[in-house]
């Protein structure tokens, strides 16, 4: 089918003044913190997608780390596979480390993560982690409302995994997760460094209105935005919270309550600078371009949820934190090779790929360009020139293809 999508690249009224997004080139060095149970792996794969379109190198764990920078140990650039530099893009979970990340990527890089508000957060990380993180493992029943009700008593700060069981976001961006709430004075200076540092923190429960953030600040296309949901639990594996816990949560968890309260506003003072009616038009033709992509996929449909044993293919299938937390993931029609491009196929293929599988794809295809690309190098010569990338033309019949006219942009899915 194809399907044409008008008026994207129109511009918001907020934004008329500069040039059009559609017009200038894109911005490809991106560092993305994928903080924990906050659609970060929507992202990652995002991301991962755009590097692969658009020729770019993403920075990947050496094995000894597995999937993920050695966390929960602070980032340095030893993490980083050689095969994988230098990088444009950075996006597996990490613990932040500033110093080491300006030292390892460009110097126009922006860095990006995403929060998530603290109740929901805090239920996703006690249930995923209960079998991992002692804290948890202590409780008895598993009861969520017991940890809350005395969370001294199960958790200590030192021991492994601790680093789930309390402002796991504070954590993740590089701060001090025991901080009592009392000391104001480093929870501000904490907030204020994260603002200079990050040109963007997306908000897990407006998504799609942070893509929108994101492109303009990117200037990419609505292609670059396209997403399918990763890495959530089924509904039997998740529990609603009782009322008061929100409360204790958010008592809790108070550095990671503060960063959410302050970054969820200003993401709001910024989709109203860019104009409420513009965002909403946006995220409209995101969510309808989204739901074509899905169908065009999954044979004419919306793809069904399916836990990782009904999964077939082994690529497709997310990793289960234990028996007793079901993620769910997707499984591609068998006849999808019917009337697809090999192209097309492999589209549809990693758009629901999972972290663990993409990232071993991703290292896989990089190193063979690496060593091709060194074979091929004169000896001095470590970095190939970049060009800037406007327009990602057609390389076949099959798309997204995205053709760039005045104003309009055109998506063929075929
Ligand atoms: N697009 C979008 N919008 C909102 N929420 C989303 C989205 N994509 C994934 N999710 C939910 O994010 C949770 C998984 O987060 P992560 O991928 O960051 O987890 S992980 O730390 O990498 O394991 C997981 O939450 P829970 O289901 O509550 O566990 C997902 O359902």
């Amino acid at each position: 089918f194809s399907m044409t999508i008008e008026a994207f690249h129109l511009g918001c009224p907020a934004l008329r003044s500069h040039p059009a997004p559609g017009l200038k080139p894109k911005h490809t060095n991106v560092a993305f913190l994928k903080t924990h149970k906050t659609a970060s792996t929507t992202m990652q794969n995002l991301l991962f997608r755009f590097a692969e379109r658009n020729n770019l190198t993403v920075a990947l764990p050496v094995q000894a780390c597995s999937h993920q920078f050695c966390y929960p140990r602070s980032f340095t650039s030893h993490f980083v596979h050689p095969h994988t530099l230098p990088p444009n893009i950075i996006t597996s979970h990490m613990r932040f480390n500033k110093a080491e990340l300006l030292r390892l990527m460009p110097n126009d890089t922006m860095y990006i993560t995403i929060l998530r508000e603290p109740g929901s957060m805090f239920e996703s990380l006690f249930s995923y982690y209960n079998q991992y993180c002692q804290s948890f493992k202590r409780v008895p029943n598993g009861s969520l409302e017991a940890f809350l009700q005395e969370p001294w008593r199960y958790y200590r700060p030192d021991e492994k995994d601790s680093m789930y069981a309390r402002n796991t976001l504070t954590f993740d961006l590089g701060g001090d997760k025991d901080r009592p709430a009392t000391d104001v004075v480093y929870a501000r200076a904490f907030l204020a460094e994260v603002e200079r540092v990050f040109s963007l923190v997306m908000i897990a429960e407006y998504f799609d209105e942070s893509l929108v953030l994101l492109r303009h600040l990117l200037s990419w296309d609505l292609e670059d935005i396209l997403y399918v949901k990763l890495n959530m639990r089924t509904p039997s594996s998740k529990r609603s919270l009782t009322p008061g816990l929100p409360s204790k949560i958010r008592a809790w968890n108070s550095l990671d309550a503060r960063l959410y309260d302050h970054f969820n506003a200003s993401l709001w003072r910024q989709l109203s600078a860019l104009g409420p009616a513009c965002v909403a038009r946006e995220v409209r033709l995101l969510r309808r371009a989204q739901e074509r992509l899905m169908r065009s996929c999954f044979g004419g449909r919306m793809p069904l949820l399916r836990s990782a044993a009904q999964i077939k293919n082994k690529d497709l299938r997310p990793w289960q934190p234990s028996g007793k937390v079901d993620i769910v993931g997707y499984d591609l029609p068998i006849n999808l090779s019917r009337g697809f491009s090999s192209q097309a196929q492999e589209l549809c293929l990693k758009l629901i790929m999972p972290e663990v599988q993409y990232t071993r794809v991703l290292l896989r295809s990089q190193s063979l360009r690496y060593r091709r690309g060194y074979q091929l190098r004169p000896p001095q010569q470590s970095r190939p020139l970049q060009q800037p990338i406007r327009t990602v033309l057609p390389r076949g019949d099959i798309g997204p293809i995205v053709r760039h006219r005045v104003g309009i942009v055109c998506i063929t899915l075929v």
